[in-house]
């Protein structure tokens, strides 16, 4: 028998005010699987993400993580189930330390095993542990990246949620972040990634769904968007 899935959507509704976004979306993400949510442009990722973590309140649908209804939960909730996003942006703090980031919202009150100690942090990304006594404004776009996603695994999230974590970096740094996601997807970390480095995302994850004007137009494995890259130029722009 098939477990339920940590994350489920059906008939997920959203958008912002009278305009609607998402027109219905139905998938399930499972325990130990990484996701990626692709599109080009405006077709309604970041809502999507927005309204799991409870950023915006679904019109219609439901969502339910770990078994239990989220829609309607306030986005502080849905963290202390175990969600944790890595937004867009970053969001260090200029004054405090890389240590200090990794340490203050450390916590592991969904009880995971072998749990994101600091020493398990900085052996995924080396580079933090060079900078540990360095400030959030002394860190380069790249390190405040892996800072970002390190912060977010110290509270041993359920699910991580990465969206456009390469934006703007440098290639070197973007490759730093692929090798992340890769020793995350080894560990069983469960994660929902937005990018649009596809040719990456293929050799990374495990499924794929396609959004299209807010609505999944495509869904299926690595293996299966690989081999047809007529999905590339029809819904990814690639
Ligand atoms: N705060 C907002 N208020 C009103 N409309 C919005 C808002 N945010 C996004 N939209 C609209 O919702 C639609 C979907 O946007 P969304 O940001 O979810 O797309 P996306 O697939 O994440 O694309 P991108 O990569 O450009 O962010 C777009 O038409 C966008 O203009």
């Amino acid at each position: 028998m098939k477990h339920e899935a940590l994350l489920s959507c059906r008939g997920l509704e959203a958008g912002y005010g009278a305009s609607q976004v998402l027109f219905g979306l139905d998938f399930d993400i499972h325990a130990g699987e990484v996701l990626t949510l692709l599109g080009r442009n405006g077709m309604g990722k970041s809502t999507t993400i927005k309204t799991l973590i409870g950023g915006l309140r679904a019109k219609k649908g439901e969502i339910r993580f770990g078994g239990k209804p989220i829609h309607g939960a306030r986005a502080d909730a849905i963290a202390r189930l175990g969600v944790a996003i890595v937004p867009e942006g970053r969001q260090c703090f200029p004054n405090l330390t890389v240590r200090e980031h990794l340490l203050a919202f450390a916590d592991n009150r969904n009880g995971l095993r072998d749990a994101w100690t600091l020493d398990r942090l900085y052996g995924l990304f080396p580079r933090l542990k060079e900078r540990a006594g360095n400030m959030g404004n002394q860190l380069s776009g790249g390190e405040q990246q892996m800072l970002a996603i390190a912060r977010a695994l110290s509270t041993n999230p359920r699910l991580l949620i990465l969206d456009e974590a390469t934006e703007g970096l440098a290639p070197v740094i973007r490759d730093e972040i692929w090798r992340c996601l890769d020793q995350l997807k080894a560990v069983g970390q469960t994660t929902l990634v937005v990018d649009k480095y596809v040719e990456k995302l293929v050799l990374l994850a495990d499924r794929h769904i396609i959004l299209e004007r807010g609505r999944i137009a495509w869904t299926g494995s690595s293996v299966e968007l690989d081999s047809d890259r007529g999905l590339w130029t029809r819904y990814l722009g690639v």
